[in-house]
C-alpha cells in the first residue's frame, strides 16, 4: 500500500506563521520533487469576490502547492468574519463540526505524497459546543507540526499546546521555529530551551522575512509514494 505523508500544521497562537512556514514548507518539498497539495479547511477572515469568499491563507496554500486542487476542495469553510471560527459561523447561520470536515477531506482526489492541513488559530480553537479542531486532527488520524513563534512568551505556548497535543491523543511530530522579528541577544537560549523541553523534533527555522526555510538534522526523509484519493 502506497504511503502518503499528511500533517497538520499548527501554531502557538494565531498570526504566528503557520501560513508563512506551511507555504516555505511546500517550496521545500517541491525543491524535493515531491508532489504537494494543501488545505485550510475552515477560513475565519475572507473577502468577498466575484467567485465568492475567498481567504489569502487558502489562496497561499493554493499557489504554493503542486497537485491543483479548486478553491472549494482547499478551503469548503469560508467565514466572513476574522475572529474565532465557531463566532463567525454563528454570524452567517453556519455551523462547524468534525464529520462534514472528515467527510470533505475524504472525498478530495489528488496525486501528492505529501499533505499539509493548516489549522485556525492555535490548537484548541472550538468548532461548536461540544467539538475542537483537535477533535478533527484526532478524526483524521494524522500526526501534527507545530509552528512555534518566537517571541518573548513562547516557550509557556509551546510547551503547553506540545502537553495538550499529547493529552488530546495526537501526534506532535515535529516543530518549526518562526522568527516573527529579527535577531535577538537571547534566540540560541530560547531555541536550546524549546529542543530541550518539546517531546519532538526541532524541523527547521525560518529566519525573519526569510524565503526558505533552514533544514536542521531531524527534518525526516520522506518517501515519494503516493496514492490517488485521501
Ligand atoms: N519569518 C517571518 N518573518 C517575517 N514575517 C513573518 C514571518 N512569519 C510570519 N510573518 C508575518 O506574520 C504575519 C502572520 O503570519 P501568518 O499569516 O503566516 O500567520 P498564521 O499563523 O498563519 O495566522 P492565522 O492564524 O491568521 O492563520 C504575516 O504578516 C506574515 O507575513
Ligand atoms: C482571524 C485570525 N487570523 C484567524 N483566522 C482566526 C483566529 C481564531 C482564534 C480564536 C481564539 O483562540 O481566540
Ligand atoms: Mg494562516
Amino acid at each position: 500500500m502506497p504511503h502518503r505523508h499528511t500533517y497538520f500544521i499548527t501554531g502557538t497562537d494565531t498570526e504566528i506563521g503557520k501560513t508563512t512556514c506551511t507555504v516555505a514548507l511546500l517550496h521545500h518539498f517541491k525543491q524535493l520533487r515531491h508532489r504537494t497539495a494543501a488545505m485550510k479547511p475552515i477560513a475565519s477572515g475572507c473577502e468577498w469576490s466575484p467567485e465568492g469568499w475567498r481567504n489569502a491563507d487558502a489562496i497561499a496554500l493554493q499557489h504554493a502547492m503542486t497537485e491543483p486542487l479548486s478553491y472549494h476542495e482547499v478551503n469548503p469553510i469560508t467565514l466572513p468574519e476574522p475572529i474565532a471560527p465557531h463566532l463567525a459561523a454563528q454570524l452567517v447561520k453556519k455551523s462547524l463540526d468534525v464529520a462534514t470536515l472528515t467527510a470533505h477531506y475524504q472525498q478530495i482526489k489528488t496525486n501528492a505524497n505529501i499533505v499539509l492541513i493548516e489549522g485556525v488559530g492555535g490548537w484548541r480553537v472550538p468548532l461548536n459546543d461540544k467539538e475542537t479542531l483537535a477533535d478533527l486532527v484526532r478524526s483524521l488520524t494524522i500526526p501534527v507540526i507545530l509552528v512555534v513563534g518566537m517571541r518573548l512568551g513562547c516557550i509557556n505556548h509551546a510547551l503547553l499546546t506540545a502537553e495538550v497535543i499529547a493529552k488530546d491523543g495526537c501526534l506532535l511530530q515535529g516543530w518549526i521555529a518562526n522568527y516573527l522579528s529579527p535577531p535577538q541577544a537571547h534566540d540560541a537560549a530560547v531555541l536550546m530551551t524549546l529542543q530541550q523541553r518539546l517531546n519532538a523534533p526541532l524541523w527547521a527555522t525560518l529566519n525573519y522575512q526569510a524565503q526558505h526555510l533552514s533544514i536542521h538534522p531531524d527534518f525526516p526523509p520522506l518517501s515519494h509514494e503516493r496514492m490517488d484519493t485521501l
